[in-house]
């Protein structure tokens, strides 16, 4: 991929006549937010000053992706990241990725118990892997990227409906205006739709329609993925098969579409802030512009795109039930310096239906050699703590640590 800046164009090339008009309404606006990245000065602004432009930028619904259409050269302060960040931003250097596994024979009596070993190894030593040979065509990778892609490509004024940014930003100005102190947004734009459970769920009318097909193929084909990986992480660790199923853990289901444009200034900025996922286990699709990085020991390390592959990561929740043989483990993007978009589908699972009494490590997996590292959990513990925290690294984990 050729990093933008390293061709020659002018920017307005790259952008259809569509764009341009809806660009020309847009301009008075965007001349607020091109002032904003013209006063880029690397100083960090007070968080009065920085809460102020977020909920400008926010209510605008202008988006990244409308600030790079745009045509700025520098990015708005809201989005430069502390130096403590930033000084961890270093091209990465060792050649060590997460592991692969290849489910081709998942259904091999023989090759089973390998399987087992290398999914159990990967959720415990990285709590990452990516699997390949997992049953969804290509074709439908393929289309699902090309959905969301058209999604954040549409004008404004048919995204604005569905912008939400804002939610998640917002939770972080209603819980606790200090937190904002060490947040600066990130380059990225967002489209979440719940899957499930119906009852929850948006009614499919309200999915976007540039999306509704692939979105709801999507979600079938991701549970499916991700039940086929439960079965085999129950087995890991001597449960019954179906242990993680009947619990309901790939129940809840929402559906992310995220889309990180060329960012100008990569270095200063971040494509999304370093996070553990919340729920129980993530499927993640990507397109093939890298910027994923997981935390392993005192490293980021690069995930690599692969194609027809997809990720997936032991979230929050799967950590404290299994007592920590598997492992949530932190992950970040980088701002994207490639000319073409980086685009990711992200599937979260979760229970659908919750035991009153809560949840901690399940009794199987604790004895006098594996006593319980975590306390128990009830949904009102993970929603309070989901809606205090955003997307920032003190998870669930480390709140009910023994
Ligand atoms: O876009 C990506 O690759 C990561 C997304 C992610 O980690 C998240 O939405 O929780
Ligand atoms: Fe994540």
């Amino acid at each position: 991929m050729v990093p933008k800046t390293l061709l020659f164009s002018p920017y307005n090339l790259y952008l259809n006549d569509g764009v341009k008009n809806c660009m020309k309404q847009k301009s008075l606006e965007t001349n607020r937010f091109k002032k904003m990245a013209a006063a880029t000065t690397g100083v960090i602004t007070s968080n009065e000053d920085r809460m102020k432009d977020i909920k400008e930028f926010d209510q605008s619904k202008v988006g990244v992706k409308g600030l790079v259409d745009s045509g700025i050269a520098s990015i708005p302060k809201i989005f430069i990241q502390p130096l403590e960040t930033l000084s961890t931003l270093n091209p990465y250097q060792t050649n060590t990725s997460i592991p692969v596994i290849d489910l081709e024979n998942i259904t091999s009596q023989a090759h089973r118990p390998k399987l087992v070993q290398q999914i159990k190894e990967a959720a415990s030593e990285w709590g990452f892997f990516q699997v390949i040979n997992h049953g969804i065509p290509v074709s439908l990778l393929e289309e699902t990227i090309q959905a969301v892609k058209s999604f954040h490509e549409q004008p404004k004024e048919i995204k604005a409906k569905y912008y939400s940014r804002e939610e998640r930003s917002s939770m972080l100005y209603s819980s606790n205006n200090d937190l904002y102190r060490a947040k600066a947004a990130t380059w990225h734009d967002y489209l979440q739709i719940w899957m499930s459970p119906k009852e929850q769920s948006a009614k499919v009318e309200d999915i976007p329609e540039i999306l509704r097909k692939e979105s709801l193929e999507w979600d079938c084909c991701a549970k499916k993925v991700a039940e086929d990986v439960m079965e085999l992480l129950c087995e890991g660790i001597g449960l019954e098969s179906s242990k993680f199923k009947d619990m309901t853990l790939s129940g809840e289901r929402v559906f992310v579409g995220v889309y990180y444009p060329y960012c100008p200034q990569p270095n200063l900025t971040l494509g999304l802030t370093p996070h553990t996922d919340p729920a129980t286990l993530t499927v993640l699709l990507q397109n093939q512009v890298s910027g994923l990085q997981v935390k392993h020991g005192e490293e980021w390390v690069d995930v690599k795109p692969l194609p027809g592959a997809l990720i997936i990561n032991i979230a929050d929740l799967l950590q404290i039930i299994s007592n920590g043989e598997y492992n949530s483990v932190q992950h970040r993007v980088r701002a994207n310096s490639c000319e073409e978009p980086r685009i990711s589908v992200v599937e979260f699972l979760n229970f659908s239906k919750w035991e009153e009494s809560g949840y901690g490590p399940l009794p199987e997996l604790v004895s006098a050699e594996k006593p319980p590292r975590y306390r128990q959990f009830t949904k009102a513990d993970f929603v309070n703590n989901f809606y205090s925290k955003g997307l920032d690294s003190k998870s669930l984990v480390g709140k009910l640590k023994l």
